[in-house]
């Protein structure tokens, strides 16, 4: 295996949501790791897979609504492992839930979930995920058939199985995504989970009591009339990954399916929303 690098520095503007998209197009050209930081991504690549042209390929560079500068370096081989550690302080969800990697200490909280990410999004340290997770712990999910779509490491199909839910399916579109929440699934012993690479084309006659999706919000717009078709009566919707202005435009989505808005949380401008079907 080569051991020389190209090192990308990505400053990304507005971080969210095309740093996300940034990674999954980057993963897909053959880069390997990536280290979140305040301001965007570090990417690496192997040398032996780089060429000169590589980032025409990737869309999100050339959108006029983000605006993405990087810069580049060879490096040596670097160990991912450390960095991310580095980078992945444990944290607590209403002192009640922790979310750390195997390698943090447990504070022996209620609920307990250890996650490796390596370079899935679903750590809680973002607000869509830590506000999910405030949601959940709100509801009764005692043998409730579950849906996680977008779920990432699986940390919310994961804290979902913790909290009684069963059984329970874990969908992403993304291959890493989908793999590392089969470990993440093993990692914390849970048995009811079914994780799933696709999309909402997977959920053909699929019924469920409660349906988390944690996406974005052109991505939610698209798919919501699939996911309330797929709610049984009196469930539960949680949406997140979208901005408080981006809620009318879901709620007149959403209002549209026998859904009603219940709650909402905001945390720095992004919010998570829980409907109920009547
Ligand atoms: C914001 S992350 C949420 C991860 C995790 N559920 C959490 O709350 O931390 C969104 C996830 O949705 C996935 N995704 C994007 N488009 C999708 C689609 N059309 N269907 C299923 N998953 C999708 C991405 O790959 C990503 O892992």
């Amino acid at each position: 295996m080569d051991n020389i690098y190209i090192e990308y520095n990505f400053t990304v503007s507005p971080k969210e949501p095309a740093t996300e998209i940034l990674i999954a197009e980057l993963g897909n050209i053959g880069f390997e790791s990536f280290v979140e930081n305040e301001n965007g991504v570090t990417a690496y690549i192997q040398k032996s897979e780089w060429t000169q042209t590589i980032l025409e390929e990737i869309f999100v560079i050339n959108s006029d609504e983000f605006s993405i500068e990087y810069n580049q370096k060879e490096v040596e081989q670097t160990n991912w492992n450390a960095e991310w550690e580095k980078n992945f302080s444990p944290i607590q969800v209403d002192d009640l839930v922790s979310i750390r990697a195997p390698f943090h200490e447990n504070p022996n909280l209620k609920y307990d979930i250890v996650i490796e990410p390596k370079m899935s999004f679903g750590t809680g340290h973002h607000e869509t995920t830590h506000m999910m997770v405030q949601h959940l712990l709100k509801l009764d999910l005692e043998n409730k058939k579950v849906l996680d779509m977008g779920c990432g490491t699986g940390i919310l199909a994961i804290f979902a199985e913790m909290k009684g839910a069963k059984p329970l399916d874990a969908i992403d579109i993304d291959n890493w995504c989908y793999e590392n929440s089969i470990e993440n699934v093993a990692r914390n012993n849970c048995s009811n989970i079914a994780v799933y690479e696709g999309d909402s084309a997977l959920l053909v006659n699929k019924k469920y009591d409660v349906i988390i999706a944690n996406i974005n919000r052109n991505i939610l717009l698209m798919d919501i009339k699939v996911y309330a078709n797929c709610l049984n009566d009196k469930g539960v919707l949680l949406l997140s990954g979208f901005y408080q202005e981006d809620i009318p435009v879901i709620d007149a989505e959403v209002s549209q399916y026998n859904l009603k808005l219940d709650t909402f949380i905001e945390r720095n401008n992004w919010v998570a929303l829980k409907y109920n079907k009547l």
